[in-house]
């Protein structure tokens, strides 16, 4: 009997591709799908949807590892993401944060007065504010040097430094997200987790069993991109179980972090002004660390959910919540890391991180505090898939860095949090980016179908014409059906469409040596023909030069 084959069947070509099962993945594919794209084939890495929305149990609760909270609520706009946990009922409740400023606790477990704690909370704002307005004004004026902050030295100082830097805060960041939606938060505290969310927004589209799983053979689980090939007529992409698929468009939803790790590669490689912009996005990381305890220890009550701990070295175990509003009785505390601290306990022992957390709450609470029973330490550094918590623009915006880091390049079209003009970093910003990638893809091809309708008759005129003319000189029929007129306006390998303009002479000489008597008119029409779309495709050429400035042609 044959033994089955290893070799993976190959698979039918897709019109398009999406990497990744996050919110900005699957928001391109239901806008695709919605729109008649039905063979629309989604590859995600890992054996599950929801990227950076991953709910896990912890202590008898639903926890978010990742994104916990809507922001941006109570505005003159309403948050998408909110319309969606309003249709699906997730259960939320709002966070304040404006009184944890008045719960920091010293070494000694002592907490600042509350005067002496808001004045220095004030003071730091006006700080952060004033150093935005020179900020700003430097960059407008474009003077380099700005003056010198003030410098946070006491451990509340650098505390409240913490807060207000690593946590964005509507008082001194402003953010298309705290503008335009409101400054205030919800944190999602439902069982089903936030990646109910996206369950429902897969299901819109996506088949799926009675118990709610998505079965749709269109969303492919555990299929790890390790290389795209793309070319003008479209892209190849190969996965870590060695399967290959085709499609006529890819959508890249990995995160900037993936982006910038070696994990997928590009053949030919993506242009230079793309990997500098790549590389120049610095990203966040932001750690939750959950620790359940047998019983609470802590403070409660309306004003005391949040708790500050002041250290000499910033960020060290700084920002606490605890999760008896969210959960009653579940005896969780959540403390929050970013940056070089979370690298930091990403690459130690979670016993290692959970005696150091017991010792930063015994300072706050005393010797005589029960011992965490369990910890969470979510790794979203050290994670392949991730590499990152989400993008960091700088606050003064950078429209050259966000146009080459959205830039298509040929059929591939990036999306995901890190491409969202107003609202990187955020949920609604991946989710509005996914829908925004998907319609700049379906433009794309509409464009692409219109410029086949005009170049069709000239294509069925060249062959006819090129077989007449190979017939006679070789007796073979056209070996390749590519015509030069469509190379005229076909993208180049560097993504940029029609950026080299071919010379038409050069590629056609048995046209010329020889043309059948016939032929000459219809070679003049398309010479023509030619010369319009070439002029077509410089202007199209120069609009990207005007929005891509460090694009090199
Ligand atoms: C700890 C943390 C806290 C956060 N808190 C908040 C918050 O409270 N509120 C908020 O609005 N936002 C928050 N965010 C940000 C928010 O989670 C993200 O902005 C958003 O989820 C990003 O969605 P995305 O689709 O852009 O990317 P992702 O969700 O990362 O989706 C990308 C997908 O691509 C997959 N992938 C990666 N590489 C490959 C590959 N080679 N092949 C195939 N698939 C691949 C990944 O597995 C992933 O599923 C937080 C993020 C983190 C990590």
């Amino acid at each position: 009997m044959d033994s089955p084959s290893r070799i993976p069947a190959p698979t039918p070509r897709s019109t398009a591709i999406v990497v990744g099962a996050g919110f900005s993945g699957l928001s391109a594919a239901k806008v695709l799908v919605e729109s008649g794209l039905e063979d629309v084939l989604i590859l995600e890495a890992t054996d599950r949807i929801g990227g950076r929305i991953h709910k896990q149990e912890f202590g008898g609760v639903a926890v978010e590892l990742g994104a916990g909270w809507i922001v941006g609520v109570g505005g003159r706009e309403v948050n998408p993401v909110l319309e969606m946990v309003a249709r699906s009922g997730l259960r939320t409740c709002l966070s304040d944060y404006s009184n944890a400023r008045y719960n920091i606790y010293d070494r000694s477990g002592n907490i600042f007065p509350s005067g002496i704690a808001g004045d220095s909370y004030n003071k730091a704002v006006e700080t952060a504010v004033q150093n935005l307005k020179c900020q700003t004004a430097a960059v407008r004026e474009l003077i380099k040097v700005v003056e010198p902050s003030t410098t946070p030295k006491t451990p509340m100082e650098l505390a409240i430094d913490f807060i207000l830097h690593d946590f964005e805060m509507p008082e001194v960041e402003p953010l298309s997200t705290f503008l335009d939606f409101g400054e205030r938060e919800l944190m999602v505290i439902d069982m089903r987790g936030y990646e109910h969310l996206l369950h429902r927004l897969a299901g819109d589209f996506l088949s799926s069993s009675s118990e709610g799983k998505i079965t749709d053979a269109r969303l492919q689980l555990n299929k790890v991109v390790r290389e795209i090939q793309h070319t003008r007529n479209g892209v190849t992409v190969a996965t870590e179980d060695g399967c290959t698929y085709e499609a006529n468009y890819l959508i890249l939803s990995v995160s900037i972090g993936v982006l910038k790790s070696d994990l997928i590669s590009f053949q030919p490689s993506l242009p230079t002004w793309k990997q500098e912009a790549i590389e120049d996005i610095d990203v966040t990381l932001y750690t939750k660390i959950f620790l359940k305890f047998p019983y609470s220890f802590w403070p409660s009550g309306p004003e005391k959910e949040f708790f500050i701990y002041a250290h000499e070295r910033r960020g060290y175990y700084t920002f606490w919540q605890h999760m008896e509003n969210a959960y009653p009785g579940s005896n969780i505390l959540v403390v929050t890391l970013t940056n070089e601290e979370s690298k930091r306990v990403e690459n130690q022992s979670d016993e290692e991180t959970r005696k150091e957390a017991m010792q930063v709450l015994k300072d706050m609470f005393g010797p005589n505090i029960p011992e965490a029973t369990g910890i969470l330490v979510p790794r979203w550094w050290t994670n392949r898939f991730q590499r990152c918590s989400y993008s960091n623009y700088p606050m003064i915006p950078n429209h050259e860095l966000l146009q080459s880091i959205q830039a298509p390049i040929g059929r591939i079209f990036f999306t995901g949090e890190h491409t969202s003009a107003r609202f990187s970093g955020y949920v609604h910003g991946a989710y509005l980016s996914g829908i925004d990638t998907a319609k700049a893809v379906l433009e794309e091809m509409k464009k692409k179908e219109n410029e086949m309708l005009l170049i069709e008759p000239l294509l069925a005129l060249t062959d006819s014409m090129t077989l007449s003319q190979t017939d006679a000189v070789s007796g073979d029929g056209p070996a390749d059906r590519v015509s030069p007129v469509v190379a005229v306006n076909a993208d180049d390998d560097d993504g940029h469409a029609a950026m080299k303009t071919p010379n038409i002479a050069d590629q056609r000489p048995a046209l010329q040596s020889n043309p059948p008597p016939d032929a000459n008119d219809a070679l003049g029409w398309v010479e023509r023909a030619a010369a319009s779309l070439r002029k077509e495709s410089d202007e199209v050429v120069a609009t990207q030069k005007c929005c891509l400035p460090v694009c090199s042609a």
